[in-house]
């Protein structure tokens, strides 16, 4: 099968409120991360979403527009009677933050068929799961994702991991301290933010991150930081990368697009410092955007 598989929760979103006017797309950080992958790879690139569907009007509006855009599914189950998660984003100048509406949203059920999520990885040469796959989870669909990761890792793939700490799908600090720390243990590339590990770890510098990450077994990590340098440390050094200049509207997303952009820039055989550099010039352009998803065109322009 080869190609990229991500693990994760697609929610109907709502940006760029103008009063009560809402525009509804479709987002998630691991689904915003597939759109660049798919974005920035050829056509022929295998690229699958891989979570649990519901069977109502918007799951189906949300399966084809995946599919509308070269994104595949996989085995993701259909569920009947489950539905959608929907997020609102608020924004103060262009940071964000978000109102959820997603407790009883299909995609947690996303790993209760441990078979089918099994042969949605197989094969991959890219498997990409995040910290908010993890925590919509109950505890036994943690630990089944982290099986199949580690099966899909052990049969060959490039696991790549962003703890994306969001407190409010965690029962307790400790929990997710606990649940991230197991993920990175079996990810091959680490794509952390810093101000998410500094809220959930205490690390006092993102340099604190990269050696903590680093005690993993993690061999290449970059620590984005906003409109700071991202910290990128792979091949035995230790590198910062500035971040590209914006006119941002909405931040939205952009750990997610950086993470598709070094992702594809990776997989087209530039080392991890080129990698993030292109990375940097992809969401600085998606911040210039309402909503997680920029134009796939837009991305590709500033890929270069
Ligand atoms: N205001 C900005 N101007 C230019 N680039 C930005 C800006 N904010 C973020 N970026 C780009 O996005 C990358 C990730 O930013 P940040 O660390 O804020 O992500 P994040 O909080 O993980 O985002 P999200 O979780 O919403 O996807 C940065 O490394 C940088 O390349
Ligand atoms: O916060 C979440 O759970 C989301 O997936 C919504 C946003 O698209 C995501 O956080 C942006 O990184």
């Amino acid at each position: 099968m080869g190609g990229f598989a991500a693990i994760g929760e697609c929610m109907i979103e709502l940006s760029g409120a103008n009063g009560d006017q809402w525009r509804m797309g479709f987002a998630g950080d691991t689904l915003n991360t597939t759109w660049y992958v798919r974005a920035l790879t050829k056509t022929e690139y295998p690229v699958d979403y891989v979570t649990a569907f519901g069977d109502d009007p918007f799951s189906m509006k949300q399966r084809a527009f995946l599919n509308e855009n070269g994104i595949q599914t996989a085995n993701s189950p259909i569920i009947a009677g489950a539905r959608p998660g929907l997020y609102a984003i608020s924004l103060t100048g262009a940071e964000r933050s978000f109102t959820y509406w997603r407790n009883d949203a299909a995609a947690r059920q996303l790993a209760d068929d441990t078979e089918a999520l099994a042969q949605s990885l197989a094969g991959r040469e890219i498997v990409y799961f995040s910290g908010i796959t993890m925590g919509i989870l109950s505890p036994k669909n943690r630990e089944n994702v982290l099986n199949a990761v580690k099966n899909a890792r052990e049969q060959g793939s490039l696991i790549v991991f962003d703890a994306n700490y969001r407190p409010r799908l965690w029962e307790n600090a400790d929990t997710a301290q606990q649940v991230l720390s197991d993920a990175f243990r079996v990810t091959d590339i680490a794509l952390p933010t810093f101000p998410d590990e500094n809220a959930l770890f205490g690390d006092a510098t993102p340099d604190h991150t990269a050696d903590r990450i680093a005690g993993f077994g993690v061999g290449e990590i970059v620590v984005k930081d906003g409109t700071e340098p991202a910290l990128v440390v792979a091949d035995g050094r230790r590198t910062n990368v500035p971040a590209t200049i914006a006119k941002a509207v909405d931040t939205t997303g952009a750990g997610d697009s950086f993470n598709g952009g070094y992702i594809a820039s990776r997989l087209a055989g530039f080392d991890p410092v080129k990698a993030a550099a292109s990375a940097h010039r992809v969401a600085a352009r998606v911040v210039e955007f309402h909503g997680a998803l920029a134009p796939m065109s837009e991305a590709r322009a500033a890929f270069g």
